[in-house]
């Protein structure tokens, strides 16, 4: 007992640390890119939030030479307990199929990366068997949180800094920008209960039907979270605390993904619901790490809209997409990369020697 308490504290200090070494943008970077965009010969700022992107990656970088070379994904692969109280259209044995998929190229969001020029990384945090996916497994799934805590804290904090050792690992070998997905049967409940914890919310209202769950389901689901939130009362003030009792080890993995990427000074994409929802946990931990975070598309699962507003992000694609694996991210990849060849390659206002109408939209 007194050994796991020991490691539960020094992982808490591992995490501190993490925090700590999260640094505000380079104002100077993004000064010059924002320069960089107005002397490029086009009406001022009417590539809109392109610009903001490029002129964010700047200041994330601390470098506003932006090249956007090395892509990739982290697909956090992890099965959720809960599945057991038929919260879902499909049963938990599809997890570990579409995980293996990634690997053959086999899966929606394989097929989009090879399309953009990204590499696919599928990690199992925490699949209930074995698979060829890389292990870096926590447990073999979570245990039903509609009767115990979904965790231990010693797991909740195991999964985060997982996702944080990932990108140190992707950052050396030579990624640039990064972008979150994941895979998971019973991933939205796990999502939808996070989020109702986090934002203290009857779980109705960002309660959805995940992938394809029928209406009875759908009652079954927001019955099964709101009693799981009266049984742990999670903290909603300690975000591992809600992650223990009613997260999944994907959610925790993609927050230490946000972390580490804010940590190494790496831009990265927010993908759909449950990343999203990562996301804020990354952001009750270290509210600076939003800085950090692009987010791509807005998911048509239900409660995105709110997490978008929680987040204080704004999504730019909007194709009723609801598959998660990271495929909206996936989807923003060549509109950034498209911003980025404009930043660099368009000719100025000095080039084709027009002067008047650039100061005109200066003012
Ligand atoms: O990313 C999203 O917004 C999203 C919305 C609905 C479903 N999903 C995907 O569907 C799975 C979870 O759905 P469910 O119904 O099993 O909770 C999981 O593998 C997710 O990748 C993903
Ligand atoms: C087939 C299938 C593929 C998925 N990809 C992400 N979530 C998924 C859920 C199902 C059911």
């Amino acid at each position: 007992m007194q050994e796991q308490e020991e490691r539960v504290l020094n992982q808490e200090t591992d995490l501190e640390q993490v925090i700590r070494q999260i640094r505000p943008l380079d104002e100077h970077a993004m000064e010059q890119a924002k320069k960089q965009w107005n002397s490029i010969a086009k009406p001022l700022h009417s590539l809109g939030k392109l610009e903001e992107h490029i002129i964010r990656i700047a200041g994330i970088t601390g470098n506003p030479d932006v090249k956007i070379e090395e892509k990739a994904l982290i697909v956090m692969c992890a099965d959720n307990g809960v599945v057991e109280e038929g919260v879902t259209q499909t049963g938990q044995e599809v997890t570990a199929i579409v995980a293996e998929n990634f690997l053959s190229g086999e899966t929606s969001a394989a097929i989009m990366c090879k399309k953009a020029g990204a590499r696919i990384l599928p990690i199992d945090i925490g699949m209930a068997g074995k698979t060829k996916v890389p292990d870096y497994k926590v447990a073999c799934g979570t245990r039903n949180f509609a009767k115990e805590p979904a965790m231990t804290r010693e797991q909740a904090l195991q999964s985060i800094l997982t996702g944080v050792r990932i990108v140190e690992e992707q950052k050396k070998a030579g990624v640039a920008l990064l972008a979150t997905g994941e895979m998971g049967i019973g991933n939205t409940t796990t999502s939808s209960a996070v989020l109702a914890a986090l934002l203290q919310i009857d779980p109705e209202k960002v309660t959805g039907r995940g992938a394809g769950l029928s209406s009875a389901g759908l009652s079954r689901k927001i019955q099964v979270i709101r009693q799981a939130l009266a049984l742990h009362k999670p903290d909603a003030n300690d975000p591992v605390d809600v992650l223990e009792k009613v997260g999944g080890f994907d959610i925790g993995g993609l927050a230490g993904v946000y972390l580490g990427a804010a940590k190494m000074r790496l831009p990265v994409l927010i993908d759909g619901f449950i990343s999203g929802t990562a996301a804020l946990l990354a952001c009750r931990l270290c509210p600076e790490a939003k800085e950090y975070m692009i987010a791509s598309h807005k998911s048509k699962e239900p409660g995105m809209q709110i997490l978008l507003k929680a987040l204080g992000l704004s999504a730019s694609l909007d194709c009723d997409m609801c598959l998660g694996e990271g495929t909206g991210a996936v989807a923003f990849f060549p509109v950034l990369d498209m911003a980025a060849a404009v930043y660099r390659q368009m000719s100025t206002f000095a080039d084709i020697q027009v002067e008047e109408y650039q100061e005109l939209g200066d003012k």
